[in-house]
């Protein structure tokens, strides 16, 4: 095995030597299995091919654009309505009518597609599990090409799995929830498929390679004639929307199925794309099935977009919650515009999951999440995310009280109120206070979070919080604004300012207290040292990186060689 290498190479035509039977200008540099094999079809692989060549400059220069529109805003420009769409957010149009089968929504358990997780999830009792392939996933090539044979048998409903240690048999129960997939954000490469010599676009090899292998059964088995649906992340703009779109229609036309049978919500999850949320919208009309809040990455774009802003800086991570006057006219907004297009408003994900062992702490836990989600659907929303089975019922409890048996408020609760809602109420300053404990928990959350990341797992439990690739980022962001700015911390009077002595301390003293509390065993085995070190050069470096996993997925590539060795 080899850790990356450069992309400076070009496969043979069809070839069988990496063990995969590819298509022409197709070089796989993952582990062969048979197992993967059944996924990495030449046929399948051919989809994914034609998507990669035919869409691949539209989604370079889409992200070309969000490099300009960074390079605006760190010269203090703010990001707002624009105004040549104008028309899109004050013309009468409405979206594709929902689909029956995913007309109620109420409460749906999100989890990464790792087996045992899926049949639970789909056993779980809620109405939908979106199954991730993004923020809840590491996306090595072993956690991807399982997560794909695991989802093909979940549709096809022979998903099963045991557990020797505890003597379990999972399977899946009669009644299930709704499937969605949620494929990586357009800034991830698959570098273990290289296509015409460049890593493929992640996105594109999640979608084409589940899309291929099960679009016929779950149209018929759960979509009712409509499907598959999937989640849509991190998008900035609508002309990302409309490469999307794009991407259904080539696939509806490959699939020989109506136009429209492809559904997808989009999650506004970047601050950019709250003042794109009608055109966004607009752009995937016949294929939309709403929007949803996801708060964890709003947040942290939000310091994304204002790093260049000093006067713009976060307090405490604790504290940035929904009552926060951005965070409750994001959400108001949204409900405002999906209403007004028939389409659902999803509300977001309350980061508690249950606490086994303290039943004051779990009943507080409970406290919160139901509070979050009583929020969400007097304020509007159509539905929910919760992150843990165990969490569902609650859930269920809240939304059922306030809605009864309709199956969502799309119709009854229009919240023109929220027509008024402004840039400046979009972009208001969050209030509260920047502490020394704040930068601790930063530190150690996301050290401890990358460590789990870089061993395979993509979203964990810490300190009694639901963590994942959204939250570790505000955690980095935060820590890395608190430093560029020197920021003062307030609690103490001394009038401590975060500077990279102090940054350095801090460090040094998390790191021997996540070792206190993992156990020296687990702490010399587990990758907490490296972990470390990227967390700590991203936390320190001039220009803020991107993306935390954009760096850290360099470390999780492996390539195999192409021929076993005779010797
Ligand atoms: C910001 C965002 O993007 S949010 C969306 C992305 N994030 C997520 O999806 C996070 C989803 N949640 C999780 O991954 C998990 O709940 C965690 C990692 C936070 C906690 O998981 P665990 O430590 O396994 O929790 P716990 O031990 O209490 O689990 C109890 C049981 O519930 C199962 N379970 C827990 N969460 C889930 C889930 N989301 N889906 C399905 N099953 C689950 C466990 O597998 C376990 O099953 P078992 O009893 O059959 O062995
Ligand atoms: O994906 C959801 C989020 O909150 O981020
Ligand atoms: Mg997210």
């Amino acid at each position: 095995m080899i850790g990356l290498g450069s992309y400076g190479y070009t496969a043979p035509a069809s070839s069988k030597i990496s063990g995969y039977d590819v298509p022409e200008g197709v070089d796989i540099r993952g582990r062969f299995d048979e197992e993967f094999a059944k996924i990495l079809t030449k046929d399948a692989l051919q989809f994914v091919v034609d998507l990669q060549r035919e869409f691949r400059n539209h989604i370079k220069y889409a992200m070309e654009c969000r490099k300009e529109a960074k390079r605006q805003y760190n010269e203090g420009a703010l990001p707002g309505f624009d105004p040549a769409t104008r028309y899109i957010r004050e013309g009468q149009w409405t979206c594709a009518p929902v689909p029956p089968s995913v007309a109620d929504r109420r409460v749906e358990i999100t989890g990464p597609v790792e087996r045992k997780m899926i049949i639970n999830a789909l056993n779980s009792g809620a109405k939908v599990f979106m199954a991730d392939f993004e923020d809840a996933l590491s996306p090595s090539w072993e956690n991807l090409m399982r997560g794909q044979v695991n989802l093909k048998d979940a549709v096809n409903g022979t998903i099963s799995f045991t557990d020797n240690a505890r003597n379990r048999v999972y399977k899946l129960n009669d009644h299930t929830a709704k499937l969605f997939v949620r494929p990586r954000g357009w800034h991830l490469p698959e570098a273990h498929i290289l296509i015409d010599g460049e890593p493929a676009t992640g996105c594109l090899v999640d979608f084409g390679l589940y899309f291929y292998h099960n679009y016929a059964t779950f149209r018929k088995t759960q979509g009712e004639g409509f499907g598959p649906f999937f989640y849509l992340p991190k998008m900035e703009n609508s002309r990302e929307a409309k490469i999307w779109n794009s991407v259904f229609e080539r696939a509806e036309k490959m699939a020989s199925i109506e136009k429209g049978s492809i559904r997808a919500t989009v999650l506004i999850e970047t601050l950019p794309a709250v003042f794109q949320m009608d055109e966004i919208l607009y752009e995937l009309r016949d294929h939309s099935v709403g929007l949803n809040c996801g708060r964890w990455d709003y947040i942290f774009s939000y310091v994304k977009t204002f790093q260049g802003h000093p006067d713009r800086l976060l307090p405490d991570r604790v504290q940035v919650g929904m009552t926060q006057h951005f965070m409750k006219s994001y959400s108001d907004l949204l409900i405002r515009t999906c209403h007004r297009r028939g389409a659902h408003a999803m509300g977001g994900m309350a980061a508690q999951i249950p606490i086994r062992d303290d039943p004051t702490a779990n009943e507080a836990a409970f406290d919160l999440v139901r509070k979050d989600k009583l929020r969400e659907v007097k304020a509007g929303h159509d539905g929910t995310w919760a992150a843990h089975p165990g969490l569902i019922q609650a859930c269920m409890e809240v939304f059922t009280n306030t809605m009864g048996n309709s199956p969502n408020q799309i119709e009854t609760v229009k919240r023109d109120d929220a027509s008024n809602i402004t840039e400046d109420d979009l972009l208001q300053r969050p209030r509260g206070v920047r502490t020394m404990e704040g930068l601790r928990l930063n530190t150690r959350v996301g050290i401890q979070y990358l460590a789990a990341w870089l061993t395979g797992a993509g979203s964990v439990p810490l300190y009694n919080l639901m963590e994942d690739a959204a939250t570790a980022e505000i955690s980095r962001v935060q820590n890395w604004q608190w430093l560029k700015y020197g920021v003062e911390l307030d609690g103490d009077a001394l009038g401590v300012r975060v500077n990279r002595e102090l940054f350095g301390r801090v460090v040094d003293e998390e790191m021997a207290r996540i070792e206190l509390e993992v156990g020296k065993e687990k702490f010399k085995k587990g990758m907490y040292k490296e972990a470390c070190k990227i967390f700590t050069r991203q936390c320190t470096a001039l220009m803020l990186d991107d993306f935390l996993t954009l760096d850290a997925y360099n470390h999780i590539v492996i390539y195999h060689p192409k021929v076993q060795s005779k010797l």
